[in-house]
């Protein structure tokens, strides 16, 4: 087993566990992945202020996440197909989410359903709804989280259409799926995903497959949810989720601050800044740089979630500074998952908290609340107003 110290690793054995075509729907975004590749490279360029002799004996990790208590401001982020990174994908997220004192949202296009994820753990979980043009589903969808206990339901609102991910077309990733003599061959050489994944006995969308009431055509349902998104999406649906849903109500995918007052102003509890990874609209600025606006024009009006391209303790430290209540992360944790299941998701969480707690410790603040942009270099907050 190799030496793991950081993130990155754990994204190099997961490319070697898993079948090219898998890790690529991972790892890759959508076009010429500017949006993927502005989320790194805008959260490299922040600077922090090192602050020395200020006694770096303990720090305190522990906050709220939607009025929730965690142990540290991470969650781990909704992501369809988890399941066929890993068997029972979602499952052991879930629980390793559950270790670790965070929370986990499972996405609509889970492998794992809702019920199967509720089996698995004891505490709450959150779930993200991606609306259909159905609202039989929706309202099945909804009603079921709800039964399973979810505190939280995110609606995921940049994803009316799909961004084209070349990679995926070109593996033969797609609805009906390609299989050619190469990706037979590569997953042939993943003998341990194939046994798990391939032939193992789960291999619907859960949540999908439930309301069809059919099980185990992976491709029916993906077909079906990949012709239903609903692309008229629009601010008065929120209205008919609200009235379905009592509980916690965050948007997910807001990179305008002008879309994070109506958010506020239509009864959200909490928005997610979001690009879905670089995974949508190629071409946007990394999160981390609308962030500082959105969190201002909102105040304290609705918490102010974030994600896109974190992959340390230190990248969760630069978005709390900019007004962040807490990260979500994708890949980081599939990553973890994709190279060794439930450890790895693991492996994932204790080294970003590891990493926030020493970063914490080097910036001179002792807990949570204590975060603020006085722990970066002054220009940052005010070149980045200027985008
Ligand atoms: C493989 C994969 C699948 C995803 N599926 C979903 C999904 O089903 N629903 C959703 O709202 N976001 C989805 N996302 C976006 C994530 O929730 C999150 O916004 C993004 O991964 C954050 O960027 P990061 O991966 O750099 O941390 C997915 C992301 C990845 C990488
Ligand atoms: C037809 C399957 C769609 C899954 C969408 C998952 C997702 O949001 C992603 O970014 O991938």
């Amino acid at each position: 087993m190799p030496v793991i110290t950081n993130v990155e690793d754990l994204r190099q054995l997961a490319r070697r566990k898993v079948p090219k075509a898998i890790f690529e729907y991972i790892d890759h975004g959508s076009y010429d992945q500017l949006s993927l590749a502005n989320n790194r490279n805008d959260l490299n360029a922040i600077r922090f202020r090192q602050r020395v002799m200020i006694d770096a004996e303990t720090r305190d990790l522990t906050t709220k996440m939607l009025g929730e208590d965690v142990a540290m401001p991470i969650a781990i982020a909704p992501t369809g197909l988890t399941g066929l990174m890993h068997r029972d994908g979602e499952m052991l997220a879930a629980r390793a989410a559950e270790a670790a004192g965070i929370r986990m949202t499972l996405s609509t296009m889970s492998i794992c359903s809702i019920e199967d994820v509720r089996s698995a753990i004891k505490g709450p979980f959150w779930f993200q709804l991606y609306v259909f043009k159905d609202p039989g589903f929706n309202e099945q969808v909804i009603e079921r989280a709800r039964d399973a206990g979810c505190t939280a339901l995110f609606v995921t609102v940049d994803l009316p259409m799909r961004g084209q991910r070349h990679c995926d077309i070109k593996n033969g990733l797609t609805v009906p799926p390609r299989l050619t003599p190469r990706n037979a061959f590569d997953m042939m050489t993943k003998p341990a995903w194939l046994a798990g994944v391939l032939l193992g006995k789960r291999k619907s969308f859960g949540n999908v497959d439930y309301y069809l009431g059919q099980k185990g055509n992976i491709w029916a349902a993906g077909r079906w949810g990949g012709d239903n998104f609903d692309r008229s999406l629009s601010w008065k649906d929120l209205v008919w989720i609200r009235k379905r849903w009592p509980g916690k109500l965050v948007i997910k995918g807001i990179l305008d601050p002008e879309d994070a007052k109506i958010a506020a102003s239509e009864g959200a509890d909490g928005i997610v800044v979001s690009n879905h990874g670089g995974r949508q609209l190629d071409g946007t600025p990394g999160t981390v740089t609308v962030l500082p606006r959105i969190a201002e024009a909102v105040g304290d009006r609705l918490e102010v979630l974030m994600d896109g391209g974190i992959r340390s303790g230190q990248d969760v430290l630069k978005a709390l500074a900019l007004g962040a209540k807490g990260c979500l992360i994708g890949r980081a944790y599939l990553y973890g998952l994709a190279a060794m299941g439930e450890a790895g998701v693991a492996k994932t969480l204790s080294l970003m908290g590891e990493e926030l707690r020493v970063a914490m410790s080097l910036t001179g603040v002792k807990n949570i609340g204590e975060i603020s942009r006085d722990i970066l270099y002054d220009d940052y907050g005010d070149k980045r107003r200027n985008v």
